[in-house]
């Protein structure tokens, strides 16, 4: 059978009938802002926010949560660029995956004994949680848009785990009819696509695609479906334009291809999801989910962050603050800690030196240790940093809210 499933869809058609209504039973909401942020980018993600608009949306088919079932499941992605980074991020959390048979499609995080991992593929991570057979899954915003469908099911527990980086974004051939178009705007123009003569797309996201080009007053489009390599239909003259996911651009730029203004759909990035139910009535998922995020945001927030410990000669905890002060790369946190080193002189305790803790950007640590050094600091320590916990998490409460709890 051909990997490939033609749908042809005429705007006009569409757009004359009201949009239908979501099923019953499935309250459509806006998923969290990843989509809405913007970007530094000339290509404004114009309807990014788009993607997360109330839509209609097929009904999962949603199960009962089985009262059996008193383990909690998470999904991770069994294969593709996220598998790895995944497990990577859990194993920095000190939340290691034991996964005793690679062929096997279970395994348990010992540190965490009530919770098993599933490894699946990222769409059905998705689908799962809306069933109610997963309740929590670590994968791309843009499958969770793509399947989820704005699903009131699903629950992004944390929307930026800092890895899988990606856009969704259309593109078209830099040469030829498009060689004058550079924004969504022209191509939605172009006399070219007519009811008989429909613009072609290829996609994986043939939701998200479609619902971004009739948001956007295309009317007379196409979808063909594929799943991969798809830079090369244009060149193949199997489709006019494409909407794949961007990271670099390089396949892009290498198959002729170009990003227009306007174009991009989503941003998106790796997320913890949880199954809403499970959150409400499975025992235990709301701990491990509590415990998950507090790892995860500690160790995101001391990503990137370096513990400088240096000794400095001194006559008060006080001067020695004062000075240290003084440098704008070594305030901290919440300001240097500073603290006397005892030493013995003549049978006595004395205190000449004090010890400065601080905190500071990776990016920053040769400017810091510069400045340690202008104001006297000596035999400077450098530490990577696991977590930085903060009073709150603020993630924690907004998910709280959310619930209604
Ligand atoms: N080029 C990319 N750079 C960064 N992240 C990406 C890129 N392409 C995809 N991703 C992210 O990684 C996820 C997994 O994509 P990947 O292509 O590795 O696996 P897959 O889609 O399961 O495999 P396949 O493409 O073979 O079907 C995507 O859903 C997306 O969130
Ligand atoms: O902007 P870039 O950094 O070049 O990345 C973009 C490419 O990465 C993904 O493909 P993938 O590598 O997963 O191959 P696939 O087409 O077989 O899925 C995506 O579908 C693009 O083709
Ligand atoms: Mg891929």
């Amino acid at each position: 059978m051909s990997p490939m499933l033609a749908t042809r869809l005429d705007f006009t058609a569409v757009l004359l009938s009201p949009s239908p209504s979501p099923p019953p039973g499935l309250r459509v909401r806006a998923l969290p802002a990843v989509a809405a942020r913007t970007r530094a980018s000339s290509l404004a993600p114009r309807a990014a926010a788009s993607a997360t608009a109330a839509v209609s949306a097929k009904p999962a088919a949603v199960s009962p949560l089985s009262a059996d079932r008193t383990v909690v499941r998470i999904g991770l992605p069994s294969k593709g660029r996220m598998s790895e980074q995944t497990l990577s991020l859990l194993k920095s959390c000190q939340l290691s995956v034991r996964h005793l048979n690679p062929r096997q499609y279970t395994a348990d995080i010992p540190q965490v004994p009530n919770l098993e991992v599933w490894f699946q593929r990222p769409k059905d991570i998705v689908r799962k949680l809306q069933s109610g057979d997963l309740d929590l899954g670590i994968v791309g915003f843009d499958i969770v848009s793509e399947y989820g469908q704005g699903s009131d099911d699903l629950v992004v527990v944390h929307d930026a785990l800092e890895f899988g980086h990606c856009r969704l974004s259309l593109a078209v051939p830099k040469e030829g009819i498009f060689e004058n178009i550079n924004t969504l705007e022209d191509l939605a123009n172009m006399p070219e696509w007519t009811q008989e003569r429909p613009m072609r797309v290829v996609t994986g996201f043939g939701y998200l695609g479609e619902k971004f080009l009739r948001e956007n007053g295309f009317n007379h489009v196409s979808f063909l479906a594929g799943d991969g390599a798809l830079e090369s239909y244009p060149a193949m003259g199997m489709a006019d334009v494409i909407v794949d996911l961007v990271s670099s651009g390089t396949t892009l730029r290498e198959n002729n291809l170009k990003e227009i203004d306007g174009g991009v759909i989503l941003e998106s990035q790796a997320t913890l999801v949880a199954c809403r139910r499970s959150l409400h009535k499975r025992k235990g998922v709301l701990e491990i989910t509590h415990e998950m995020l507090e790892r995860l945001e500690a160790h995101l927030t001391a990503t990137g962050e370096l513990m400088v410990t240096a000794n400095m000669r001194g006559n008060s905890a006080e001067e020695v603050a004062e000075r240290v002060l003084s440098q704008t790369s070594l305030c901290g946190l919440q300001g240097p800690t500073i603290s006397p080193v005892y030493c013995s002189r003549d049978g006595k305790v004395a205190v000449e030196y004090y010890a400065i803790n601080v905190v500071v950007p990776q990016k920053l640590l040769y400017k810091s240790i510069q400045q340690l050094r202008s104001i006297g600091g000596s035999g400077v320590l450098v530490t990577k940093l696991t977590y930085i916990f903060d009073e709150e998490t603020p993630r924690w409460r907004k998910l709280l809210s959310e619930l209604g709890l």
